[in-house]
C-alpha cells in the first residue's frame, strides 16, 4: 500500500498588534475613574489634535502577537482593561483583541476618537466615544453614525479647550440628543482650560452632563505610562 505523505496544515498567521505601551495604572478618565485598570496602548493615530496628550504613540512601538499582549495583561491580575492609544481602531487586529480581552473575563473599554467605525467592536466593550471639538483641528473627521450604535454603559467625551468649545458641545449634544444614548463627558483639554470655570460654566446652564478630570494627571503629572 502506497502512503501518501500528508499535506503540513496551512499555518495560520497570529494575530499581532503594534503596541507603544502596557501598562498598569488607575482609571484616569470616564464612568470608572479611580479604577486599577491595565492600559494596552497601539500605536499609530490618522488624527492630529491639537492638544494630544499622547503623541508619542503616534510612532514607533514594536509588533506584539495577541497571545502575548493577553499574558502580558494577565500578569497584571487586574479586571479592568482598556484598549487606547494612539487610535486603536486604526488597527484591524484591535477587534480581534478586544474580544479576546472579553473572553479571558476582562471587563474591557476602548477609547476611541469617533473617526472609525465602531459598529464591528464586541458588543461586551464599553465604547468611550470622543467627539472632536473644533478647537481640536480635527472637528471634520466625527463620524456622528457612531452615535447611534451606542450602548447603555456607553460614554461621549468632549475635551474643550475654550468657551467657544463649550457652545459647540452643548449645542452638538443637544441636536444629537446624546444624553438619551450615553453617558456625556465634558473634559477640559489639560492645562488649556481652567477645570473651575468649565465646572462654573456647567452649573449655571445645569447641564445635567458630568465633569472629567484627568485623575492620573492630578495624581502623577504629565507622564507616560500612567
Ligand atoms: C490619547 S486619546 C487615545 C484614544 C483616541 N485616539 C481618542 O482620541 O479618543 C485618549 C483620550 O485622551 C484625551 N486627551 C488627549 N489629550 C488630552 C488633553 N491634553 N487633555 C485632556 N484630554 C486629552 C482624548 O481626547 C481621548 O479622549
Ligand atoms: N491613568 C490613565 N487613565 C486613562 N484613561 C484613558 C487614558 C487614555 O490615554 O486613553 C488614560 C491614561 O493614559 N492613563
Ligand atoms: S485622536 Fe486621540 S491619539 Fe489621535 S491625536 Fe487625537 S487625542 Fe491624540
Ligand atoms: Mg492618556
Amino acid at each position: 500500500m502506497t502512503v501518501h505523505a500528508q499535506a503540513a496544515p496551512a499555518k495560520v498567521p497570529a494575530v499581532r498588534l503594534k503596541i507603544t505601551e502596557i501598562f498598569h495604572s488607575i482609571q484616569g478618565e470616564g464612568l470608572t475613574a479611580g479604577v486599577p485598570t491595565v492600559f494596552v496602548r497601539l500605536t499609530g493615530c490618522p488624527l492630529r489634535c491639537s492638544y494630544c496628550d499622547t503623541a508619542y504613540a503616534f510612532t514607533g512601538g514594536e509588533y506584539v502577537e495577541l497571545p502575548a499582549i493577553l499574558s502580558r495583561v494577565a500578569a497584571f491580575a487586574t479586571s479592568h482593561v482598556t484598549v487606547t492609544g494612539g487610535e486603536p481602531l486604526a488597527q484591524a487586529g484591535c477587534l480581534e483583541l478586544l474580544s479576546a480581552l472579553c473572553d479571558a473575563g476582562h471587563q474591557v473599554s476602548l477609547e476611541t476618537s469617533g473617526a472609525l467605525d465602531v459598529a464591528p467592536v464586541d458588543r461586551r466593550v464599553v465604547r468611550v466615544l470622543d467627539l472632536k471639538t473644533p478647537s481640536s483641528g480635527e472637528c471634520a473627521r466625527n463620524l456622528y453614525a457612531n452615535l447611534d450604535l451606542l450602548q447603555s454603559g456607553d460614554q461621549v467625551k468632549f475635551v474643550l479647550t475654550d468657551r467657544a468649545d463649550y457652545d459647540w458641545a452643548v449645542e452638538t449634544a443637544r441636536r444629537y440628543d446624546i444624553a438619551s444614548r450615553a453617558c456625556v463627558l465634558f473634559s477640559p483639554a489639560f492645562g488649556l482650560l481652567d477645570a473651575a470655570t468649565l465646572a462654573d460654566w456647567m452649573l449655571a446652564d445645569r447641564l445635567p452632563f458630568r465633569l472629567q478630570l484627568q485623575l492620573h494627571k492630578l495624581l502623577w503629572g504629565e507622564v507616560p505610562g500612567r
